[in-house]
């Protein structure tokens, strides 16, 4: 089966910064991966560049074998929250997703469910602005949910909530996956993303790792955080 997702040579370089070189590693179907490393390792970066939000200077970045730009009904087959992406503040959480819902030719049905689903129902009707970073996070995932995507990409999506909204996260992304859902996701919180992802990649820049989490812990002897800071270590600073 082709992989969900491609990254093959992918680069960005802004006018002297190079945010990421020669990124190559695939998603496959039914996997949720972890994309790890250090602030301003280019992690947003590459998640931008799949979603067709920035043009790469090297290489490409696909979904479903295509440039985002070129999926036919894109939201139905992505979704994504990124982190920084902001909602309109005067509008409830209901009518961002009723936008969002008729944007992608979803019902309003799917949006009572989905607010019930990221436990969001009882503040459905209040004003975005007003929402905790935890419930910012929620609508996150349901904006993303709203088209019933194959795959996730997720900037961050455990930021801001609590052990209770991280543990649900969890368990919703292993469903998803096991529903035969493809999740992306990039993360700083080794301990947590250790009991989610299936795969992982460690850039700094460059490529420091892509594989399974088994692999990278061999087979669970290793800490994933140990193994993150000696790769992360012997890359040294960026280039
Ligand atoms: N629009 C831009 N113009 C210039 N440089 C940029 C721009 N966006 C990102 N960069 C630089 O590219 C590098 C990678 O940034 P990026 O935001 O992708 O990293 P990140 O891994 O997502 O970081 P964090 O964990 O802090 O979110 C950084 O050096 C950053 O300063």
């Amino acid at each position: 089966m082709p992989p969900v997702v491609r990254f093959s040579g992918f680069g960005k370089v802004y006018r002297e910064v190079v945010a990421v070189r020669e990124l190559s590693f695939t998603v496959g179907q039914g996997r949720i991966l972890g994309l790890l490393g250090p602030n301003g390792a280019g992690k947003s970066t590459a998640l931008r560049g799949l979603l067709g939000l920035l043009r790469p200077t090297a290489g490409s970045a696909t979904v479903f074998g295509r440039p985002y730009g070129e999926l036919s009904t894109p939201a139905r087959r992505v979704g994504a929250h990124l982190d920084g992406v902001g909602f309109e503040p005067g509008i409830s959480g209901r009518g961002h997703l009723r936008i969002c819902a008729a944007a992608a030719g979803a019902s309003r049905q799917r949006v009572e469910r989905l607010l019930a689903e990221v436990g969001l129902r009882a503040a459905a009707n209040r004003r975005v602005g007003r929402y905790s970073a935890g419930m910012t996070q929620r609508l996150g995932l349901a904006t993303a949910l709203v088209g019933d995507p194959e795959l996730l990409v997720l900037d961050e999506p455990a930021n801001g909530l609590d052990p209770d909204g991280i543990r649900w996260l969890r368990r919703f992304l292993r469903e998803f996956a096991d529903g035969g859902g493809t999740v992306l996701l990039s993360s700083h919180q080794l301990a947590e993303v250790a009991q989610t992802i299936d795969d992982v990649v460690i850039i700094k820049g460059g490529l420091l790792f892509a594989g399974s989490l088994a692999e990278l812990t061999d087979g669970g002897r290793h800490e994933l955080e140990q193994r993150y800071f000696d790769l992360i270590d012997r890359a040294g600073e960026p280039a």
